[in-house]
């Protein structure tokens, strides 16, 4: 939420990438609200979306996934209508892109709105065998009449923000440019009386007659039975209405609330909201299938024109197989987005020996085109972001092993700046993940993997992460993450099993050791990285470290941070500890120079060869 000098409060809806309403967005959205509501500062609000897109409505993610304890109503009238429609100051909406589903149901709970002439507006609930649950059918035909109302629900028909605006839906229209300028002007005008203050809720100067309206729903249930004889959402979207018409507005929407409720559990919706996902999961991350992605770049390679660059978002497989079946390896190249891809800013732009630099300068550009920070590297197991982190986890399990606390290390590590701790990352990737990714690095570097058995212990048993709500957190119904007491079992599994017992020297690290124990090896790993020319420069690095992991970017990044500390440092402390617990930890030829010559680490020094 932003409020301007004129006193408008604008409150942006930012959910990439669809600025759907999750729970947090509308917890988010009801805080700012009453938060814009009490401030005397404050005379209107605006109501938009980020990135061009208003709102694609509820997150459908989200169904089936609510709190238990949650009132019915507690959205559609205690917030929308009771805080928003009936408050004290005027709210405007500023549409632009899309405005769907719960999206343009809040846009009616608005006094007014403005959208650009090309944004979609539309209540497609039915598509998902739900009806609109935050009062669509008791707005929408209050504002463009009950037949076209009926029409855009009862066929999941969006309309172009000109038509709504010839419709009466949407009261100006505005290029984007001047989209929120003209939402904010307006609202003013209603706060001067100098433009109505309606409350769609209660208009009735587009509703017909009660005699009409009987009429026009029962040809509407007449043309439903016909066309969707086998379920029964469209029909109930009808009643709903009608319940609002013949009786008033308010009982409407309770209606509308309980038969949401009931519809959203009905095998029907669960049916297709299964389809919207699965029809959009067609078009995926392929699989990592090395013989299936070598056929498709070969198909590719004989409809594609000559110059058509073969990208692929692989993260483990060699790119060398990959276009293995082709006679154009210099227009094979990786591009590996970091999850979740539109929301993590780093892409790493991954080179064989052949690819062409016409072809990496085209990726930076592309990279620069869809706002992605881009990196070059070299073709290995992981490239370049996951090559260097992959100790990062593996001494953090190993610390476990020997006898710390998890939980604690979680704590360490995000008090040292990362966004959250290994074992919250291991259960946010997932079990499967993680041991798929451990096996390639253990295959590609055997003599400096650590390898425990506890990941694997877990999984066994069913707990792969946060999707399971169990691994090495538990999650409850918001998906917070709480300490397990059940995980020492599981621990003492995985020590008997490697023959691993508690060591009291380590016990005792401080917190700043269990941070260099963790982070050293990764700096160990990211020297090798650059000996191998798999990385160009150090900085590129420090960038990878904090767009693809987290690294503190108030650090400077990992090897900007190891260099603060200094290469003799990092080198020393990873010879002992090498010493003590193997080699794990022994650090490389690439440190080991730099440390002789008291070198930063990215600098150049003479007689260290790569060993490559
Ligand atoms: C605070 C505590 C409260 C607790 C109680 C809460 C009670 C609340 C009761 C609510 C009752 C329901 C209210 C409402 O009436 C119901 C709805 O709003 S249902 C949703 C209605 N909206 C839609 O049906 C729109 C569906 N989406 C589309 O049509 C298209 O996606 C699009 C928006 C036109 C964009 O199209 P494209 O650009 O082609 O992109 P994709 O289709 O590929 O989508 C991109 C990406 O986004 C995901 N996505 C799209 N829409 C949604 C969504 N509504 N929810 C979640 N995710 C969505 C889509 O799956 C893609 O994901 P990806 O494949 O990239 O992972």
């Amino acid at each position: 939420m932003e409020v301007r000098a004129d006193g408008v409060a604008v409150i942006t809806i930012s959910n990439p990438p669809v600025n759907a309403l999750s729970l947090d967005v509308l917890a988010s959205l009801q805080k700012n609200y009453v938060e814009a509501l009490n401030r005397n500062d404050v005379k209107a609000i605006v109501l938009t979306g980020a990135k061009g897109r208003f709102c694609g409505g509820f997150d459908i993610n989200a169904f089936g996934n609510k709190p238990k304890n949650a009132k019915p109503g507690s959205v559609s009238i205690d917030f929308l209508t009771d805080i928003v429609e009936d408050a004290h100051k005027p709210s405007v909406a500023a549409i632009d892109g899309i405005a769907l589903g719960g999206g343009l149901e809040v846009a009616m709970v608005c006094h007014a709105r403005v959208s650009t002439p090309s944004a979609q507006l539309g209540l497609p609930e039915l598509q998902l065998g739900i009806i609109p649950g935050m009062g669509g059918t008791q707005r929408l035909p209050r504002l463009v009449g009950l037949p076209k109302a009926l029409e855009m629900m009862l066929m999941s028909k969006p309309i172009k923000g000109k038509d709504a605006h010839d419709l009466g839906l949407v009261d100006a229209i505005a290029s984007a440019n001047e989209l929120v300028s003209a939402a904010c002007s307006l609202a003013l005008e209603i706060v001067e009386q100098k433009r109505p203050w309606f409350k769609s809720l209660y208009r009735t100067d587009k509703l017909p007659t009660l005699g009409e309206a009987k009429e026009i729903l029962k040809i509407a249930r007449v043309q439903a039975q016909k066309q969707a004889a086998s379920v029964q959402h469209p029909t109930i979207c009808i009643d709903v209405i009608e319940e609002g018409i013949v009786s008033d507005p308010r009982v409407g929407l309770m209606k509308e609330v309980l038969s949401g409720k009931m519809l959203e559990e009905s095998s029907t919706s669960k049916s297709l909201r299964h389809v919207f996902f699965a029809q959009r999961a067609t078009s995926k991350a392929v699989v990592e299938d090395i013989l299936l992605k070598q056929q498709i770049f070969s198909d590719l390679e004989k409809y594609c024109r000559h110059n058509c660059i073969f990208a692929t978002n692989t993260s483990t497989i060699n790119l060398n197989l990959i276009g293995q079946k082709t006679s154009s390896p210099d227009r094979i190249v990786g591009a590996h987005f970091f999850s979740p891809a539109h929301v993590m800013p780093l892409l790493e732009i991954v080179r064989t020996h052949q690819t062409s630099p016409q072809v990496i300068v085209d990726l930076l550009d592309m990279a620069k085109k869809i706002q992605k920070v881009p990196i070059v590297a070299g073709n290995c197991t992981g490239f370049a972001v996951n090559r260097m982190f992959f100790p990062y986890t593996q001494a953090a399990v190993f610390l476990v092993d020997y006898g710390l606390d998890v939980y604690h290390i979680d704590h360490v590590i995000t008090q040292f700046g990362m966004p959250m701790g290994p074992f919250r990352l291991a259960d946010l990737v997932g079990f499967g993940v993680a041991i798929a990714s451990r096996n390639q690095y253990l295959q590609s570097y055997p003599e400096r993997c650590y390898n425990s058995m506890l990941l694997q212990i877990l999984l066994e048993d069913n707990r792969t992460g946060e999707s399971s709500r169990r691994g090495f957190y538990v999650y409850g119904d918001s998906r917070k993450a709480s300490p397990d007491p059940d995980l020492r079992k599981y621990i003492e599994k995985s020590r008997t099993m490697t023959g691993v017992v508690e060591n009291h020297k380590l016990m005792k690290l401080s917190d700043n050791d269990i941070v260099e124990m963790i982070f050293l090896p990764v700096v160990n790993e990211a020297c090798r990285v650059l000996d191998e020319g798999i990385a160009v420069k150090a900085s590129d690095l420090d960038v990878a470290s904090i767009m693809g992991m987290g690294f503190p970017s108030y650090r400077g990044g990992v090897m900007f941070w190891a260099d603060s500390l200094g290469a003799k440092y990092v080198y020393t402390r990873l010879e002992e500890w090498s010493k003590d617990y193997g080699e794990f930890f022994k650090p490389c030829e690439y440190l080991a120079a730099r440390a002789r010559q008291n070198a930063s680490l990215a600098a150049v020094v003479d007689g260290a060869q790569s060993r490559l």
